[in-house]
């Protein structure tokens, strides 16, 4: 372990442990390029008199998106970005969060609305979704932008943040490794709107041959075995184990588990962050792989601001190529 630590990132986004092993893909590195490519891209709208605007709609008081939030906007700011959030009680009713979307669908300032999910149980996802006006769906969960990536459409489409991030990521090990997407046994595992079903969408689109597993696939580890491209986005810390992993795998980890962390005798409990894919078993396997944190969440929040940009540019009709 201490030579993977010892590796610095190289000009290719990727870090080459010097021990030899997987390469790791370094997504906090990518984000930054992609932010600092945004922020220059608003200064020329911003010039031609038009700021992106970002709402953030947070319903209930989850720990977790309240950190998530916070950082979405942050990088709003950093990208010059107009950015206002909105914290509503988890007793918000239907009606009234309907109501803002309306507001916000109409409001000349606003060109993305992200709702942060889950939302509290009560409340339906899909008609709040299905309210926004899919030009400012910067999540991509709309059935306009589902539909158009569904086709193919890219051009069109806001595409889901998540997914379009891992994506970069994957380019980025794809590139490293002189490894053709075309054609190869791509495995996603995980089959939600948000992540696994429009990453499978855009593999299909770069040509991979694609297989979507989920809770009622029957042998899950034959399956990621076959996987030349693997992507995690389960929810369940470390399921996938090193030896589900083909050698030589391009390995995305999606996912994000807050666990238990040993802590000193005696010191207050601790937790870490660790991804749906047993990290450090996958090292000696993988040709590839993202870390958990600082892989595919910090692309997540880049591509947010990105599909923001994108919205504003094309609802202010500007000729700016992004
Ligand atoms: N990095 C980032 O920016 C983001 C990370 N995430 C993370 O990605 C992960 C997935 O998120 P999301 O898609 O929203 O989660 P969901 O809970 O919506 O979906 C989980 C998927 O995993 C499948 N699954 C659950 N258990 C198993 C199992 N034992 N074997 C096989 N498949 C299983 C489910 O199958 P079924 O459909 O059959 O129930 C479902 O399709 C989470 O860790 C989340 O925190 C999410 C969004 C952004
Ligand atoms: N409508 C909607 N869209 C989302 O895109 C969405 C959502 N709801 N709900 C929750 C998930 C989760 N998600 C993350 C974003 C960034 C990090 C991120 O930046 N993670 C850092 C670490 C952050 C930390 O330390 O906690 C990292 O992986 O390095 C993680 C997770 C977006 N989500």
């Amino acid at each position: 372990m201490a030579a993977q630590t010892a590796a610095t990132t190289q000009t290719d986004g990727v870090i080459r442990p010097s021990g030899g092993g997987a390469l790791l893909i370094d997504g906090k590195r990518a984000s930054e390029e992609v932010l600092a490519t945004i922020a220059a891209t608003t200064r020329e709208v911003v010039a031609q008199g038009l700021k992106p605007g970002l709402a953030v709609v947070l319903v209930g008081e989850d720990p977790a998106s309240q950190v998530y939030v916070k950082s979405k906007g942050k990088a709003a700011q950093a990208c010059g970005f107009h950015s206002v959030q909105y914290d509503l009680p988890a007793t918000t009713g239907e009606p009234e969060l309907l109501a803002l979307v309306q507001k916000l669908n109409a409001d000349p300032a606003i060109h993305g609305i992200l709702l942060q999910l889950p939302l509290p149980n009560r409340l339906d996802p899909t008609r709040v979704i299905e309210a926004i006006s899919p030009s400012k769906d910067v999540d991509g969960l709309h059935p306009v932008n589902a539909g158009l990536l569904a086709i193919g459409d890219l051009s069109r489409a806001l595409v889901p943040c998540t997914p379009a991030g891992s994506m970069v990521l994957l380019d980025k090990a794809a590139a490293a490794l002189k490894f053709d997407l075309s054609g190869a046994e791509a495995v996603v595992v995980g089959r939600s709107n948000l992540v696994g079903k429009p990453i499978a969408q855009l593999l299909l689109g770069r040509n991979a041959t694609v297989t979507i597993a989920h809770s009622r696939t029957r042998d899950l580890k034959g399956t990621c075995l076959r996987a030349d491209v693997l992507v995690a986005a389960v929810g369940r810390p470390e399921m996938i184990r090193g030896d589900w992993v083909k050698p030589g795998a391009l390995v995305i980890d999606v996912g994000i588990n807050r666990v238990p962390a040993p802590s000193q005798d005696g010191a207050p409990a601790k937790t870490k962050l660790v991804g749906d894919v047993a990290y450090a078993e996958s090292l000696g396997r993988a040709g590839a792989i993202t870390p958990v944190p600082g892989g595919v969440g910090p692309m997540t929040i880049a591509m947010l601001m990105a599909n923001t940009l994108r919205a504003a540019i094309r609802i202010g009709g500007l000729k700016v190529e992004f």
